[in-house]
């Protein structure tokens, strides 16, 4: 109620101001002329009026028990007895907000304390209390919870009710009441939720079967329409004159069991309602709706009912009234048509307004139903004994805000009703009579079954005891034979893991046996192997010394049948000597003797063809060996080893010794040297004056063979050894000595060793000499001379030279090819005894030369030979010395030794040393020298005179010997000269 219209008095409700302005209470003045009653903040402003008195004076309900089933339902007791009046604001459509903007609102809602704020300007408002208020954003949910529910509830008790929208046009009295929320189950409005609920209830109601049932009504201009059946012509609205209960004649009535019944038979309306609308040319707006509900509710099953249990059926009902919009006739300026729409619309809601007048006065007397169709239908449902809420919408927009005022105070005057609530029940007598009798009936027939069960009851107990019991015994007995057979079991399972345990044992104890018994097999059968391979073994070396032994009984056959050929060619060449001699002597014996010598030299001839065959016959079986092994080319290192090795031994073979290995430094004493004539104790082949080095490590002769020690015996023998060593070489014209000389060339040490061993060998021949030098055999050796560092090799090299140079021949190309100077420079890291022989060796066969003397001086190598008398080697010693005496023979006038100073170290040769060749040389050298006159001085200053005296002073015959032996000329000059220094 408005702050200004505190007291709204019945003369508010005017014929003809139905909807209008709320009037104030003392009359005549408007809500304006109260204006300086400025709206207040909430706080500060007057209470507004409630309506207590209508309150105070609400009927308590008479049927208590009720309440049970229905328990949900919310109660305001003071408004029990009255209307219950609520606001709704709608909220602002969007077009609206558009339109508006942010202006502030004009209507304010207080929800909290349930009033209505109405803005008509910034200072002045009007204040309405209601008994319940909705600002925008409340939910259709809470609007039919809070405010609807309790009416559907007393409907559903056997009360009637009505739940009824009443606002301006567009301010969501459908919306609030018959959406029906098919897109969004949110927005379904009260009529959805009614029946929900009312078919909830019904459903959860266990004591009570219902039966709900719905008709359609449109009111349009004071006629009544059906709208379930939208053919029919306009109802007739009687009155039940003992109940007073309002009937519509004639509508359809459907009884529904579920929301989507409900769901299609209101769509079924509203498309009916259009359908009537348009042949009305009406408008949803124009014309009021009405869903009449009945609530038939009725004791569940009467036959199991107790008799405290009601037996009255009771019916409620409930109106669900869409009315048409309230606004005033001059301002929607409705004409024709509309005007008459808008006069029975005035109509209906002016008679609702005097019914609801008069319901509300303290003391009604006559209350105006007949006035409208509305009002009729409205008669038994509204006010009275009828519970009613009326929601009242109302719209936020400024202009609308006189409506939405006249909207306010019809609510606020329908707040004053105070209704009679009146539950309708019926009540059967006879109905109440056969329950009852039903009910005794039941009483004892469940008597006699108790009793029956009873006794069964007691007896199957018994039974059930005895049952128990034998299952106990049993019970008992299985546990011990389970015990029993849990020992079994435990001893069964001990049992069996001793006997797989055992078994276990065995099939190991067998499984160790089986292997100990393979080990000792194979242990047996590897000894056995070992055996065989021993034996094979034994077999094998026995074999093979026993090839050994026959090879070398062969070579021993082969070496005595030597020695026994030499032994013999020794002997006839004695016996020929002493023949030579015989005939000599005895001057005219030839005869048989002679042709007895020449048949046995053809004889040995002949011997040594054979030799020479099968030597050749060897040496080709060689050569073609060598010739696979160059053929093949497959491992040339080898095979050229292998060739180098044979080569070796054909030579030795060759020569009277067995092949042996290279030169050795220590051998001095091991091994001797073949002897030549006047040469002493080492040998050395002697050619012109020249010593040469024989085939390198050529071991002693087999003893008793002959030596060419007499003069002579040795013609024959060196013939003879010159043709075996012919032989050879002739071996090597097949091998090619440019294929050895390749091999000086070889990064492996041995095969360049084996190579040099055998040019040095063969160089060792006088035949070959020449031969090896036009080969190239020089450039060679000089070439290994000047690249190798193995001592070995270089030593070997040196004695190769050194042979080379024993021919004149080569002694030129020697020198000219720097010869000298490669050997002066190897005498500079030679430290060997014997590599320094082969040098000195090298050096004093070109001292022979006299065309070469001064390079001789030139290169160094006679100071080399001076060095050299350092030595402590005979080997050495023997070497210089002979080159002393090579080089003073062929000087003719001063000699480069004496400008050396190399007197002393030649009287030192010729006075101190004891080996007699060395001494001889020396002091022949000395005698050379002292033979030339421009060297006396010298002789004298260095103290040689009295060793010259000596020489002249010994022994004829001694020296005699000696000058012999170291036979350079073959004269006597070195002898002669002494005797002149004697003189
Ligand atoms: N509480 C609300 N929340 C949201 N929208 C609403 C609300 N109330 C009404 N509306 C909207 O306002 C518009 C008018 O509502 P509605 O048709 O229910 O008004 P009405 O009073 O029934 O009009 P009429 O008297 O012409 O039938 C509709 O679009 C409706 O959806």
């Amino acid at each position: 109620m408005s702050s200004r219209s505190s007291s709204p008095g019945r003369a508010a409700f005017g014929s003809s101001s139905f909807g209008g302005a709320p009037r104030n209470s003392s009359g005549g003045s408007t809500p304006r002329s109260n204006s300086n009653q400025r709206s207040r903040p909430t706080s500060a402003r007057p209470s507004t009026h409630r309506p207590a008195s209508a309150a105070a004076t609400a009927q308590p309900e008479r049927s208590a028990t009720k309440r049970s089933v229905l328990s949900s339902a919310k109660e305001d007791t003071k408004a029990d007895g009255r209307v219950r009046v609520a606001v709704r604001l709608r909220p602002m459509l969007e077009a609206e907000i558009k339109a508006v903007g942010d202006a502030p609102p004009t209507i304010e809602i207080e929800p909290e304390v349930k009033r209505v704020l109405v803005k008509r300007d910034h200072w002045d408002s009007d204040s309405y209390q209601f008994d319940m208020a909705f600002p925008e954003s409340t939910s259709q949910r809470r609007v039919f919870e809070e405010f609807c529910q309790p009416v559907v509830e007393s409907c559903m008790k056997g009360y009637n009710g009505t739940v009824m929208a009443y606002g301006q046009t567009g301010t969501g009295k459908t919306h609030t009441l018959g959406n029906l929320g098919l897109t969004d189950p949110s927005q379904r409005g009260i009529v959805v939720r009614s029946l929900d609920h009312i078919l909830a209830t019904a459903e959860a109601d266990q004591e009570g079967k219902y039966e709900v049932s719905l008709s359609y009504l449109q009111l349009y201009m004071e006629t009544v329409l059906d709208l379930l059946q939208p053919d029919k012509d306009g109802l007739n609205i009687t009155e039940d004159p003992s109940t007073g209960e309002v009937l519509c004649s004639g509508a359809k009535v459907v009884v529904i069991s579920s929301t989507a019944d409900l769901i299609n038979l209101l769509s079924v309306g509203e498309n009916n309602r259009v359908v009537a609308n348009q042949k009305l040319n009406a408008t949803s707006s124009r014309s009021h709706s009405v869903l009449l509900v009945t609530i038939r509710r009725l004791p569940a099953d009467t036959s199991s009912m107790g008799l405290t249990q009601s037996v009255t059926a009771t019916r409620g009902k409930l109106l669900l009234v869409d009315l048409a919009g309230s606004e005033r006739i001059s301002k929607s300026g409705s004409e024709g048509q509309m005007l008459e729409e808008a006069k029975f619309i005035n109509l209906s809601l002016t008679a609702l307004g005097k019914c609801i007048n008069a319901l509300s006065d303290s003391t009604p007397g006559h209350i105006p139903y007949r006035d409208s169709k509305l009002t009729r239908i409205l008669k038994d449902s509204f006010g009275g004994s009828a519970k009613t809420s009326l929601i009242i919408t109302v719209s936020p927009l400024k202009t609308h805000l006189s409506e939405t005022a006249s909207t306010l105070a019809f609510g606020q005057r329908a707040i004053k009703i105070e209704n009679n609530t009146r539950i309708r029940e019926e009540v059967d007598l006879k109905l109440l009579n056969r329950r009852l009798q039903a009910e005794l009936d039941n009483i004892n027939i469940s008597y006699e079954r108790q009793t029956t069960q009873i006794t069964e009851g007691e007896a199957k107990l018994a039974q059930v005891s005895a049952t128990i019991e034998g299952i106990e015994k049993q019970k008992a007995g299985v546990e011990k034979q389970l015990l029993a057979d849990r020992e079994a079991a435990q001893r069964t399972l001990d049992d069996l893991r001793k006997e797989s345990a055992a078994a276990v044992a065995k099939v190991k104890s067998e499984l160790e046996g089986v292997i100990s018994q393979e080990k000792q097999a194979f242990q047996q059968e590897l000894e056995k192997k070992n055996q065989e391979i021993g034996q094979l073994r034994t077999g094998a070396n026995e074999e093979l010394q026993k090839q050994s032994s026959t090879a070398s009984k062969q070579i021993q056959m082969l070496q005595e049948s030597n020695i026994e050929i030499k032994a013999q060619l020794a002997a006839k060449d004695a016996s020929l000597f002493e023949l030579q001699k015989h005939v000599q002597s005895q001057g005219d014996v030839k005869g048989a003797a002679v042709a007895d010598a020449r048949k046995e030299m053809s004889h040995l001839m002949e011997k040594l063809a054979q030799q020479h065959k099968q030597h050749e016959e060897e040496m080709e079986r060689q050569r073609v060996v060598l010739q696979a092994a160059e053929g093949a080319n497959k491992s040339l290192k080898e095979e050229n080893q292998r060739l180098m090795g044979q080569l070796e031994a054909a030579v030795s073979a060759n020569d009277p010794a067995s092949p042996a290995e290279g030169p050795d430094p220590g051998a001095k004493g091991k091994k001797k040297f073949w002897k030549f004539p006047g040469s002493g104790s080492r040998s050395s082949v002697k050619m012109n004056g020249q010593e040469g080095f024989p085939a390198v490590g050529s071991t002693p002769p087999p003893e008793g063979s002959s030596t060419p020690d007499s003069a002579s015996g040795s013609r024959g023998t060196w013939t003879q050894h010159r043709d075996a060593v012919s032989a050879v070489s002739k071996l090597f014209e097949h091998v090619g000595l440019t294929t050895v000389f390749g091999l000086l060339k070889y990064d492996d040490r041995d095969v360049r060793l084996h190579a040099v061993k055998v040019i040095a060998n063969l160089a060792a021949e006088e035949e070959n000499q020449v031969n090896i030098v036009q080969e190239g055999g020089l450039e060679a050796l000089f070439d290994l001379l000047q690249t190798c560092t193995d001592e070995m090799t270089l030593r070997v090299a040196a004695g190769a030279v050194a042979n080379l140079a024993m021919s004149e021949q080569n002694q030129h190309r020697i020198v000219e090819e720097g010869g000298l100077e490669l050997l002066v420079k190897l005498s500079t890291s030679a430290v060997d005894s014997q590599t320094q022989r082969m040098i000195a060796g090298a050096i004093a066969n070109l001292c022979g030369n006299a065309t070469i003397l001064d390079r001789l001086q030139a290169s160094g190598s006679l100071q080399v030979l001076v060095n050299l008398t350092n030595s402590e080697q005979v080997d050495v010693l023997s070497q210089v010395a002979r080159g002393f005496a090579n080089n003073s023979k062929c000087t003719k006038g001063k000699t480069h030794l004496v400008e050396l100073g190399a007197l002393p170290a030649i009287l030192n040769l010729a006075s101190k040393t004891t080996v007699p060749t060395v001494r001889k040389h020396a002091m022949l050298a000395l005698c050379q020298i002292a033979s030339c006159e421009v060297n006396v001085a010298a002789i004298k200053s260095s103290g040689a005179l009295d060793m010259l005296t000596e020489i002249a002073n010994a022994e004829w015959d001694e020296f005699k010997s000696m000058a012999s032996t170291v036979t350079i000329s073959g004269k006597r000059s070195g002898v002669a000269f002494p005797k002149m220094l004697k003189a």
